[in-house]
């Protein structure tokens, strides 16, 4: 480990420039390890970008990415697969790959490529597959599948990976109401295992009943982060979306329930 040992995911002053376009001005975020953060902002805000940068998906044009102190743009691209997994908003992959094949890229990582897969490996993706509730469709052609099995299965491969660092674009999209309930709580149950998650929601309420931490992007700047209770405000989310907000109570659960209108 580097001298610069903070725990967690540590990404400072980080720029990213597209066509001469600023997309990320200067930011610096912190995910704690182990705690599940929102990152949050109208559409074009740069959640999708920062979180590329953050997973060193893509290099940022200037700033420091860490992991636990470890420089995760600077180090060699299979040990950062081992660390850090990205789930991509509607992602996509070759044709002819089937739905066990893709959850199976998640291992290679972890063996090397002229490896027969191992019996643990086999036992990982097994177990990935059953917790996104996929392991029916495991035969299947990926492209073939709806843009919520899709997901599920993307999901799935990440899980394979066995990560210290979960990124996820946009996890509940196509998603029925109770896969997002699932995929929430199955977030929160990594967290509690020791990995590290970040996730980019547009449902608010979800972010707060759900998330410990919250980051709030607007114009490719953080705008607040902190605490979700004490960040996501009426007046925060009038500013930084333009609308009207109400947050209340979910009466069955006690969670906050977030309700909109125009502003
Ligand atoms: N290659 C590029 N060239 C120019 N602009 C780009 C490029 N890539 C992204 N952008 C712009 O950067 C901004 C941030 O995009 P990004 O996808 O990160 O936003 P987002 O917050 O994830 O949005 P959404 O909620 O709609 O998914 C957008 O305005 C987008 O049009």
């Amino acid at each position: 480990m580097s001298e610069q040992n903070s725990s967690g995911l540590v990404g400072e002053r980080i720029s990213i420039t597209a066509e001469g376009t600023l997309l990320i001005d200067n930011i610096d975020c912190t995910v704690a390890r182990g705690s599940l953060s929102a990152l949050v902002g109208p559409n074009g805000a740069g959640k999708s970008t920062l979180l590329r940068a953050l997973t060193a998906v893509q290099a940022p044009a200037s700033g420091t990415v860490r992991f636990d102190g470890d420089d995760l743009v600077g180090m060699p691209r299979r040990q950062r697969a081992r660390l850090a997994a990205f789930v991509e908003q509607d992602a996509t992959t070759d044709s002819a790959l089937t739905v066990d094949m893709v959850v199976r890229l998640g291992r290679l990582p972890h063996q090397s490529l002229w490896e027969a897969d191992s019996a643990e490996s086999a036992a990982v993706v097994d177990e990935s597959l059953a917790t996104v509730e996929m392991t029916t469709f495991r035969g299947r052609e990926f492209q073939s599948l709806s843009g919520g099995e899709k997901q599920r299965v993307m999901l799935a491969r990440a899980l394979a990976q066995q990560p210290q660092l979960l990124a996820l674009d946009e996890p509940t999209n196509h998603l029925d109401i109770a896969a997002q309930l699932s995929v929430l709580e199955l977030l929160q149950h990594l967290r509690t295992t020791g990995v590290t998650v970040l996730a980019a929601l547009h449902d608010l309420s979800l972010a707060a009943s759900y998330c410990d931490h919250i980051i709030v992007l607007s114009h490719g700047r953080v705008v607040a982060a902190g605490a979700t209770g004490t960040v996501l405000t009426e007046a925060l989310i009038a500013e930084v979306y333009g609308v009207r907000a109400s947050i209340l109570q979910n009466p069955v659960t006690g969670k906050p329930l977030i309700g909109f209108s125009p502003a």
